[in-house]
């Protein structure tokens, strides 16, 4: 993305103080559309405060903060509705439900599930529910597509699915993304760019100059996972391993 291009997020100073800690005490951050981000960072060091920023769910103390309007945020757990079917959890809130079924059905085309439109979520596994949740966030066709830990409750081999189907998805519908995860591997395989939250402040922004899909088995994601895993804390021994 050319760097004179608009961003379609750009904050800056940006303060959320609980109490008497600054959780977040100067962020600054531009993502321009298509930029796929992912934000690691020590537990508590204030990433979902970030996310939440971004969503409107909270509000800056100080600051500046630029978002789109259309926005989504898939969560850790999909949060569907229990009393709806499946297709309308995608059109949620929608005032013309007849002329959103069929965008509900091609969201759910886009998942795998168009045969699971009438299923109530109850009926669903995990990692179904999940790809419901998805859908929902990108019907609306966001500008922005906030991601908290979106894979985290699910088992190892649909978390792999969910990595392959979420880069298809964000490919064809070109949103800017924020994942927020504490899978440093999953930051590697998905994003662009990759920013450790700590102290407040965004102190590590890398590139990811890997081109995709890219392989765990890739010398350069060794090296590059042993970095951010050191600039975490953990994993010394890897990252100084010659
Ligand atoms: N509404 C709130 N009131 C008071 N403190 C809060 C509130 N929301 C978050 N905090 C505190 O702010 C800090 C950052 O929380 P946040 O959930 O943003 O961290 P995180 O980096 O996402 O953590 P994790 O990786 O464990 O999910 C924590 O110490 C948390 O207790």
């Amino acid at each position: 993305m050319s760097p004179s291009a608009e961003a379609v997020v750009d904050i800056r100073g940006v303060r959320r103080v609980f109490g008497d800690r600054a959780v977040l005490n100067g962020v600054d951050l531009r993502l321009h559309q298509g930029d796929v981000v992912a934000l690691l960072g020590p537990s508590g060091t204030g990433k979902t405060t970030l996310l939440r920023i971004l969503a409107g769910l909270d509000a800056a103390d100080d600051g500046r903060v630029l978002v789109p309007k259309a926005r989504s945020v898939v969560f850790q757990e999909p949060r569907l509705v229990p009393a709806r079917r499946v297709w309308r959890n995608v059109v949620l809130g929608s005032r013309h439900v007849r002329r959103d079924r069929s965008r509900a059905v091609r969201a759910l085309t886009e998942v795998g599930l168009a045969s699971h439109q009438n299923a109530w979520p109850v009926t669903l596994s995990g990692g179904e529910a999940q790809r419901v949740a998805l859908a929902r966030a990108l019907a609306t066709e966001p500008g922005l597509l906030l991601l908290d830990e979106p894979f985290a409750a699910l088992d190892a081999l649909t978390r792999i699915r969910m990595h392959d189907l979420v880069a298809e998805l964000i490919g064809r519908h070109n949103p800017a993304v924020l994942l927020v995860t504490h899978d440093v591997d999953e930051a590697i395989l998905l994003a662009d760019r990759i920013l450790i939250l700590d102290g407040g402040t965004i102190g590590v922004d890398v590139t990811v100059d890997i081109e995709k899909p890219r392989q765990r088995t890739d010398g350069r994601f060794a090296e590059l996972r042993a970095l951010l895993l050191g600039r975490l804390g953990v994993g010394q021994a890897t990252a100084a391993a010659p």
